[in-house]
């Protein structure tokens, strides 16, 4: 278990102090994957700098498994930063080095032997899927295989924690997908506890259970992915979970303003659903029990979290007001949560 107990770093800076993390607290359990998000400047990397060691907090604790990160010095501050894997946006490979080379780096400081070096070395080569890659060089690589030398060498001392600051942030999307399922497959199979750090929404859906918003320093929201991206309560958290989340217009670049006017009439209604609800003919019910009313279909968007499938269906309505209100309790009685977005 992690625990950041009540965390505040202020940096002493020409202009004056300034808290770069203010007043955290958050469990990460082992074997989960819990994801941290927030703008640029949020405090994330502050947070992560402060769990391997590299900073000590201003106030507050840190604890992994009970062990006080800032009390550690020396050799057991080492040891126990062998414990975390990181990974980063730039990879941080050495060009000079090839693959398996990089990867055995670590294992070269601490002393391990050459063959015990090359053997765990090659198992890591298997387990990121870069066979026939060792003796290439990073500029030989693309984009991802070289984010797979970074997870092979953050692997490399077998740590129980794999930090990853923005390491999808300088990829495609499908290198982005391929990159987080191999981050799911090494979860699985080594129980490893990882932080993901990303301003990407769509990552923490993919691969997080839990999640953290972070905005000015301070943690405005957490929970499961799930409840966060169904009931967002904040500003900066709606923003991100309506960035990756909004149904997909028929014409992506519509806004919410611009759907209203285009279609003023009746009422448009947001629906949310998830789990088998998915998978429920809703539109047709609607339009078998209400078949005296207009029902449109304006935008419809479907992602896939850890705990199931999160639907989002745009609705518009036209016809008599009394006959949308029951429509709505109709919806209501189904666990649909509908929420109405204009009314015409
Ligand atoms: N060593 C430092 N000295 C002074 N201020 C710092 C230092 N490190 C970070 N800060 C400030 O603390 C705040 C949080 O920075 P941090 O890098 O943790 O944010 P972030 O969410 O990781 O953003 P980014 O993804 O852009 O790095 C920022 O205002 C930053 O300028």
């Amino acid at each position: 278990m992690i625990r950041f107990k009540d965390v505040s770093k202020d940096y002493r800076t020409k202009d004056g102090a300034l808290t770069a993390v203010s007043d955290v607290n958050i469990e990460i359990k082992d074997g989960e994957i819990f994801g941290i998000v927030g703008y640029s400047g949020a405090g994330k990397s502050t947070l992560v700098r402060m769990l391997d060691g590299l900073e000590a907090p201003t106030q507050g604790e840190i604890d992994i498994n009970g062990i006080n990160m800032a009390k550690l010095k020396g050799y057991r501050l080492r040891k126990q930063r062998q414990k975390i894997g990181m990974i980063f946006q730039h990879f941080n490979l050495l060009w000079s080095r090839t693959v398996i080379d990089n990867i055995a780096l670590p294992l070269e400081i601490a002393n391990v032997p050459k063959t015990q070096r090359i053997a765990r070395a090659e198992e890591l080569i298997k387990l990121v899927g870069l066979e026939g890659r060792e003796h290439s060089y990073p500029s030989e690589l693309s984009g991802g295989q070289k984010q797979r030398v970074g997870i092979a060498r953050a692997l490399a001392n077998e740590p129980t924690i794999l930090i990853s600051d923005e390491a999808t942030s300088a990829l495609d999307p499908d290198t982005t997908n391929e990159v987080l399922d191999l981050l799911l497959k090494i979860n699985k199979q080594m129980n490893l506890t990882i932080l993901l750090i990303t301003h990407e929404m769509h990552a923490i859906a993919k691969i997080c259970q839990q999640v953290a918003v972070m905005d000015s320093g301070r943690v405005v929201e957490s929970g499961s992915v799930f409840d966060v991206f169904r009931h967002p309560k904040e500003e900066v958290t709606k923003k991100f979970v309506s960035e990756e989340f909004s149904p997909q217009q028929e014409d992506s670049t519509m806004t919410l303003a611009e759907l209203i006017k285009k279609y003023p009439d009746g009422q448009i209604l947001r629906l949310v659903f998830h789990g088998p609800q998915a998978e429920l003919p809703i539109v047709s019910e609607v339009v078998k029990h209400y078949p005296e009313l207009q029902v449109n279909i304006l935008a419809g968007a479907i992602r896939q979290t850890q705990e199931g499938a999160l639907g989002s269906l745009d609705l518009q309505l036209i016809g008599d007001e009394e006959k949308i209100s029951s429509a709505l309790s109709y919806l209501q009685k189904m666990h649909v949560e509908t929420e109405v977005i204009h009314h015409g």
